[in-house]
């Protein structure tokens, strides 16, 4: 009827101006607005600035916008904001979308890996500082970009290392170009030079050239625990402006004493401030996806045993190989008479705002990757946070009214922290980094300008790896066409070199598959009390060739569950059917979902890249000879005890015990990933015959008598 619909609209319009109202009085209360005039006049004087302000100061969301209303977008440039994880990424983007009034995707956008939100008019685009690595290949001079803002930078992933000294080398280069005139070629440091192309963009390598004129990249560094002396030493001496005063207050409590059991810790503190703090949702840090699988279940189990709250509890999961509709789900206000407790890693630790949130539980513990150089093993370890991530974690609460943080640690420890992380480019495997370096024209990776260098040996080794994957040349560039082809794809090298050669071997269907499964986080997901029913379940999947091909077989499995009852249901009916499916064979239905996604994505990058994907059926002689030409420095061969020799390094392993070959009698194998907990055990095993090494990998193995 007209007039419900009159009404309706009117409701409509009434929610929107209310809520806009209230966001825009959000807005002018946050620290940062009363110095918005101060900023945008240190932009304009400073190409690189230094910006350090508490966390919920309104940085993130609010300085891109100042940026903008400063006039740093007049002439069609980008507001670029780098955030090291997807999730902040799109969360942001989203709130100041909201903010400015516009559809996401317009005015403001963002990019991560798989997905942009973009469009032409885009001006203030958030995205991962991955992604504007990956950019710079195309356009060396991020010329499409008036500011560039490294957010989050104390976080030191590696990415934003290498993007510090990417962004030093294309200020210099577009301030060159800025006083060069029109009609002078430019040429980069690393010998790229920049051609116009009808869209805008540029791209390396061309031999012909016209030159645009661009203005000088504005470079700002942004973080709530920054050193800042330390990133102004790097960045030549540049100011940096402290944005004093924290919108609401956030209560530090730690522990009398040390907690023995950190998982029972955060399980009480989480039960106690249920029973008995007032409202507020709850967000917990947790080292990974199987601590988080196991709180959920134990307090699930422990609220039947408890008396009945006010509010029921909702239990949310948040890590990265989670899918992003299910990520997104933590960012949905509960329903009235609900409280949300999210159990979440140290994706949430920086930049977002989960909404609601007013207790933060940190347990005080993060989990990293850690390289030896020397063995060339990278592991997963669990260490304690440094002050700065204490800092960030306890700035998740306060952000729409006062806080309390329970850090389950006491304070004495507290002090004792290290300031700020060790920056991961110390403590990885450099081999992706030298692979982008090297595809932004990059050859002396020692020399490169890094803010921390990284370790020699680890840089060696790392080279050696490249060079034996057949990526690089002898005089250390990309290689034509594997070390391109590899470049272009956005996984490890490993992989990449896999997805090519299974083309060549006629299982590129296969290999996509299983490097999809192999990207994502425990397929099979069992719970304690179904040990042995799970073990004959999944028994019908496994293969006896090893753990590749019976992910395959899920994989498979799974393909064929939903193609039947595609025919006689419809998609959503079928995909819901899939979660049932997924439960009664123990399969954890999030990855399967995940590796569906990534599957989808990868198969794309490859079909572009002109791969010719072809299946082997049944025949998995050829993806299992194809394993082994991709992954033979991961070669281990058997002991007389039943241990396993790494080829590579001498390291002794033993399959996992959630692998199919667990007791293999095979004498050789290769592996996907070696971990260590106090022993060292080989992960996703699968069965080759040892002489395909010296005939797939003759650069590595030779035959002796
Ligand atoms: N999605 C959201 N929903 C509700 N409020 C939000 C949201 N995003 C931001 N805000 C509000 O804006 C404030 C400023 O957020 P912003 O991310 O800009 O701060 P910041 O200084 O960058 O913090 P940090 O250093 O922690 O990243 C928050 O404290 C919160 O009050």
């Amino acid at each position: 009827m007209p007039s419900m619909a009159t009404g309706n609209n009117n409701n409509n319009n009434n929610q929107f101006v209310n809520r806009k109202n209230k966001i825009d009085q959000q807005r002018k209360s946050l620290p940062i607005a009363s110095v918005e005039k101060r900023l945008v006049e240190e932009v304009q004087k400073n190409d690189t600035l230094i910006i350090v302000g508490e966390t919920g100061s309104g940085k993130t969301t609010q300085l891109p916008q100042y940026l903008f209303n400063g006039g740093f977008c007049r002439d069609g440039g980008i507001i670029g904001i780098t955030q090291p994880r997807r999730v902040a990424a799109v969360t942001v983007a989203k709130r100041v979308a909201e903010e400015c009034g516009v559809e996401l995707g317009q005015k403001v956008g963002y990019s991560i890996r798989f997905e942009d939100v973009t469009s032409m008019s885009t001006r203030i685009k958030y995205m991962t500082d991955g992604l504007l690595l990956r950019e710079a290949l195309l356009d060396p001079y991020l010329s499409r970009y008036s500011v560039i803002v490294v957010d989050e930078a104390h976080e030191r992933t590696v990415q934003t290392d290498v993007l510090l000294g990417l962004l030093k080398d294309v200020q210099k280069k577009r301030s060159r170009s800025s006083n060069a005139s029109n009609n002078d070629h430019v040429k980069s440091n690393n010998g790229a030079l920049v051609k116009e192309e009808n869209n805008g963009q540029t791209s390396s390598g061309f031999k012909q050239q016209l030159v645009k004129k661009l203005n000088p990249l504005k470079l700002i560094i942004m973080s709530a625990s920054l050193d800042a002396r330390g990133f102004s030493e790097y960045f030549s001496g540049a100011k940096a402006v402290h944005v004093q005063g924290r919108q609401f207050p956030v209560d530090i409590l730690y522990t009398a004493q040390p907690e023995t059991d950190c998982l029972d810790a955060a399980l009480v503190t989480i039960l106690q401030i249920h029973l008995d703090e007032g409202p507020g949702d709850i967000l917990v840090f947790l080292s990974g996806q199987e601590e988080i699988e196991s709180i959920e279940s134990l307090v699930r189990e422990n609220l039947k045993k408890l008396p009945e709250a006010k509010q029921k509890l909702l239990i949310l999961p948040l890590f990265s190989s989670l899918p992003s509709e299910k990520q997104m789900k933590v960012f949905t206000p509960a329903a009235v008479g609900f409280r949300k407790v999210i159990l979440a890693t140290n994706i949430a630790e920086t930049s977002v705002t989960i909404p609601g949130i007013k207790y933060v539980i940190d347990p005080g513990l993060v989990k990293v990757r850690s390289y030896s150089p020397d063995s060339g093993i990278e592991s997963l370890i669990v260490v304690k946070t440094s002050k700065a991530q204490a800092l960030q974690r306890s700035g998740r609460a306060g952000r729409e009214g006062p806080g309390k943080c329970f850090r389950l640690y006491p304070e004495s420890r507290f002090e004792g922290l290290d300031d700020s992380t060790v920056p991961e480019i110390k403590r990885c495997n450099l081999s992706n980094v030298i692979l982008q370096l090297s595809a932004l024209g990059v050859d002396d990776i020692i020399g490169f300008d890094f803010m921390e260098k990284p370790d020699r040996m680890a840089v060696i080794k790392s080279l050696e790896l490249l060079y034996l994957l057949g990526a690089l040349t002898d005089e250390k560039k990309l290689s034509d066409p594997i070390g391109h082809q590899m470049a272009r794809l956005p996984l490890e090298p490993n992989d990449s070199k896999a997805l090519i050669l299974a083309s060549q071997f006629g299982c590129l269907e296969e290999m996509l598959i299983v490097v999809s499964m192999l990207s994502v986080e425990s397929i099979f997901y069992v719970p304690r009390e179904k040990l042995e029913e799970s073990r004959a379940v999944i028994k019908s999947f496994s293969s006896p060739d090893g753990d590749h091909l019976t992910l395959l077989n899920v994989y498979r499995a799974c393909l064929e569950f939903l193609e039947k009852n595609k025919t006689e249901n419809s998609n959503d009916k079928a995909e819901k059917n899939l979660r049932r499916w997924c439960k009664d064979n123990f399969i954890n239905n999030r990855s399967l979902k995940h590796a569906r996604d990534i599957y989808k994505q990868i198969r794309e990058n490859v079909e572009r890249m002109g791969l010719k994907i072809s299946s082997c059926g049944d025949d998995t002689l050829q993806l299992r000879r194809c394993l082994a030409a991709s992954y033979f420095l991961n070669a281990a061969l058997k002991q007389p005890d039943g241990t396993f020799r790494v080829l590579a390094n001498g390291q002794i392993a033993e399959v996992h015990p959630t692998s199919v070959l667990r007791r293999t009698k095979s004498e050789c194998i290769i592996f996907y990933n070696l971990v260590q907990t106090t022993r060292n055990y080989v992960r996703n095993v699968t069965r080759i015959d040892y002489l395909w090494l010296a005939e797939l990998a003759p650069q590595c193995y030779a035959l002796k008598d």
